[in-house]
């Protein structure tokens, strides 16, 4: 009877502890579930719209031909770089010959352009890019030449046509419209293309961020550079586009870890070569990743954002993250695009080892690329590594490092953040665009002008599906030919909006895909 007694209880305390659950669940899915940016009233139609046909075409695929390719700190090809600067200066002649434009070559190729705007009084925003790329490898798995900018099913394909050319030439066919339409800003506005941030921008951005503080400039509204992207299929439970606005940036830890033997002739090795032993370090890396971050940085307020606009299983999962934390990360761990958003990633990206086939390697080396949660650092994630790897015959040596960068305001009054994300629901508001603040997941040329602004974000105005990651410093970088027409159209929203005193609602209207 007692134990009756007691078993009933403890029923009756578990099903109200149930229903308690029940009812947080409910209540914050469907009561307090953050609404972000209730749908402002619209305006009348910006009947503003740069069609790419023709010459607007020709010249992106002329672009994507030079080949300025940066191998490693102020190691580039010179010559297609220099061929790629004028190719610019000859094409936009507007741009290049307005009264309102200044523009000037900075460390040999860059280029910096200060657009000025009749009121003194509004603070300047900066937009960036680089005409750079990484070099081509793997030519033989391309479908088109990597540097024929040729069009193939209404994609160009090409090295550069996402990172970073689409940027530097949906800027400069943007304002050289609006200045051939008459467009005279209120808002100056600066513009900084660099030529070799595949390798740090120690020269382009650096040099570009010097000539910017030599010239005065001290405050800057908000800048933006390439960064994260419009995502289609990528982000698991939406089934709508989502733009994810890089408003905080991962850190970056470069190693090198390497081990000496004593070699020999191969017909006496040792139980373990050094070869051996770097293959042991590297598998304990790769798999034992850093430890999940999900729920403690940026990607918070991400799902936050763009919760109400999942599927219903989905929303309730993103809306309880202090129940589903767990399973959360765990799904999320699943794909390289969405585990590199929670975690601090660790890529094995060099194995350099041997000498001859009947020589003992003598040295074996390799360099791991971590890219740092924003909730972490450069020294957690050297200390992880090291005691897993908890070998002392291992040397370490730091290649280059720094912290995550500073995160940017997404607020419902940050001029920057709500500039450009208007911009982009003017876009893509045809295909129901949900626009929410993201890490970005790689890094940029945003860390040499962080003096100048506590706004800076890192978007790019291309459209990805889920076969598109793979092609950022991989084969078949493309882009479609709508979405490069999105692209110019992006920046000409942006630099209109950009062009208000304050905060206006939103008019939009989307750009068929
Ligand atoms: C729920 C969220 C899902 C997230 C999915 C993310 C899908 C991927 C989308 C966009 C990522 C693209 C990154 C574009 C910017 C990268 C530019 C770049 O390559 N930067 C270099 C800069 C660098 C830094 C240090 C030395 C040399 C070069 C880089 O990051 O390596
Ligand atoms: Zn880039
Ligand atoms: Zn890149």
């Amino acid at each position: 009877m007692a134990a009756r007694r007691f078993v009933s209880s403890v029923c009756g305390f578990l099903s109200s502890i149930f229903a308690l659950l029940l009812i947080i669940v409910i209540t914050r899915t469907f009561v307090l579930a953050p609404r972000k940016h209730s749908a402002e009233p619209c305006q009348p139609q910006d009947t503003d719209f740069i069609k790419v046909e023709g010459e607007l075409l020709e010249r992106f695929q002329a672009a994507i031909r030079f080949q300025g390719v940066s191998y490693t700190p102020h190691v580039y090809n010179g010559e297609e770089l220099a061929k790629t600067r004028d190719f610019i200066i000859k094409s936009y002649p507007k741009v290049h010959s307005s009264p309102l434009v200044e523009y000037e070559v900075v460390a040999n190729y860059s280029l910096l352009y200060t657009v000025r705007g009749s009121d003194a009084l509004l603070t300047p925003f900066l937009l960036m890019g680089h005409f750079d790329v990484v070099p081509v490898e793997n030519r033989e798995k391309w479908e088109e030449d990597p540097f024929g900018g040729n069009v193939k099913n209404g994609f160009i394909y090409g090295r550069g046509t996402i990172d970073n050319k689409q940027t530097v030439f949906g800027i400069l066919e943007s304002v050289e419209y609006l200045l051939k339409n008459g467009f005279q800003p209120k808002r100056s506005f600066y513009l900084a293309f660099g030529h070799d941030e595949e390798t740090g921008g120690l020269e382009g951005a650096a040099g570009l961020a010097e000539r910017l503080r030599e010239k005065g400039v001290e405050k800057l509204e908000f800048v933006l550079d390439e960064g994260m992207t419009v995502l289609d299929g990528i982000v698991p439970g939406l089934d709508k586009p989502v733009a994810l606005i890089g408003s905080s940036e991962k850190g970056s830890l470069t190693l090198k870890m390497s081990i000496n033997c004593t070699g020999g002739h191969s017909s006496m090795p040792e139980k373990e070569s050094c070869i051996g032993a770097m293959a042991r370090a590297v598998s304990l890396l790769e798999n034992n990743p850093q430890p999940s971050m999900f729920g403690t940085g940026p990607e918070k307020a991400t799902f936050e954002h763009i919760a109400h606009k999942m599927a219903l299983p989905f929303r309730v999962v993103m809306s309880n993250l202090w129940l589903f934390t767990p399973a959360v990360s765990w799904m999320l761990s699943r794909k390289p695009t969405t585990n590199a958003i929670i975690r601090t990633t660790t890529a094995v990206t060099m194995f350099n080892a041997g000498v001859k086939v009947n020589v003992i390697a003598p040295y074996a080396e390799v360099v791991v690329n971590h890219r740092i949660h924003p909730s972490s650092t450069v020294q957690e994630t050297l200390n992880y590594d090291k005691q897993l790897v908890n070998d002392p015959r291992i040397q370490w040596d730091i290649i280059a490092a720094y912290e995550p960068l500073p995160k940017s305001p997404y607020g419902d009054t940050d001029f920057g953040y709500q500039t450009i994300r208007m911009s982009a629901e003017q876009v893509w508001a045809y295909a129901g665009v949900v626009v929410a603040p993201a890490t970005l997941i790689a890094n940029t040329d945003t860390r040499h002008y962080l003096n100048f602004s506590e706004n800076i974000y890192r978007f790019s105005p291309t459209y990805m599906y889920p076969d598109d990651p793979p092609r950022f410093h991989g084969v078949n970088e493309r882009i479609s030919v709508k979405n490069w027409e999105q692209a110019v159209n992006f920046y000409l929203h942006l630099i209109k909006n950009a062009d208000e005193a304050k905060l206006q609602p939103l008019h939009s209207h989307g750009h068929e895909l």
